[in-house]
């Protein structure tokens, strides 16, 4: 802890069989999968994070996907609670590797969460009810956050996989997204990214942005703010509904 971790796993080579719920299924390329994951984790080395690899799970064609198998609040690792059967055996690799960096482990013991649901914004935990997270689950996150000081806002989603597909966070805390995909009512401010994979920003540091190669008016509308943007390609990833936050779980 303290030392900017970043949390993540090496693509399965079964990456192409993982869960596709919105959009068609599309061939996956897994070699170039692998290259555009190293890709990223370079970009995270890069901008200073300390890559921890989680062990590898090749079985599991969505264990790439290690947003969605924790929430980590301060020193508080909340472990997630897949309602797809695909996902669960993603969590006990999670829930060791949290226990390693010193972090206190809890649980959701009903209902189902994913991490992808769950974005946090200074003091404000915004958790998205989706088809992956429900209103048991949310109760008891809201619970274990304010342990932490964290106030907790539902969301309701449109019809999309999580709530950071459908929104994320400027390193100014300002939201960014695509308000037709969510119940804005609760919300600050949301402005509208220039295109749907502009949706997904992952903080890098105060100024320092990661967003997908598919987001390119977003990036350089970022860069033209000031922003150091930094542009990956996840192409394969994207056809597993994945986007550049799923790909990694960043403790500060
Ligand atoms: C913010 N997002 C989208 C995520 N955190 N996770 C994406 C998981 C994709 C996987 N195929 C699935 O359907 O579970």
């Amino acid at each position: 802890m303290g030392e900017r971790t970043a949390l993540v796993r090496r693509p399965s080579p079964r990456l192409g069989d993982g869960i596709v719920t919105h959009i068609e299924r599309r061939p996956v390329d897994a070699a170039l999968a692998a290259r555009q994951h190293e890709t990223y984790v370079a970009a995270l080395e890069s901008a200073g994070w300390r890559v921890r690899w989680l062990p590898p799970a090749d079985d599991l064609p969505d264990g790439v996907f290690v947003e969605d198998t924790v929430v980590v609040c301060d020193d508080l690792a909340v472990l997630g609670r897949p309602r797809v059967p695909e996902r669960v055996e993603e969590i006990p690799s999670m829930e060791g590797t949290v226990a390693e960096l010193g972090l206190e482990v809890t649980r959701i013991d009903e209902g189902f969460l994913d991490g992808g649901d769950v974005l946090q914004v200074g003091n404000t935990v915004y958790a998205g009810r989706s088809a992956r997270t429900n209103e048991d689950a949310i109760c008891q996150l809201t619970r274990q956050v304010a342990t932490r000081g964290r106030r907790l806002v539902p969301v309701a989603l449109n019809d999309c996989l999580h709530l950071k597909t459908a929104m994320t966070a400027l390193p100014d805390g300002s939201l960014i997204g695509v308000p037709e995909l969510v119940d804005t009512s609760a919300l600050p401010y949301l402005r509208v990214a220039q295109e749907s994979a502009g949706a997904h920003v992952v903080v890098l540091g105060e100024k320092q942005v990661l967003v997908g190669a598919s987001a390119p008016r977003t990036a350089d509308q970022l860069t033209a703010e000031g922003y150091d943007v930094t542009v990956v390609d996840i192409g394969e990833f994207e056809k597993l509904e994945g986007c550049v936050t799923c790909l990694s779980v960043l403790v500060p």
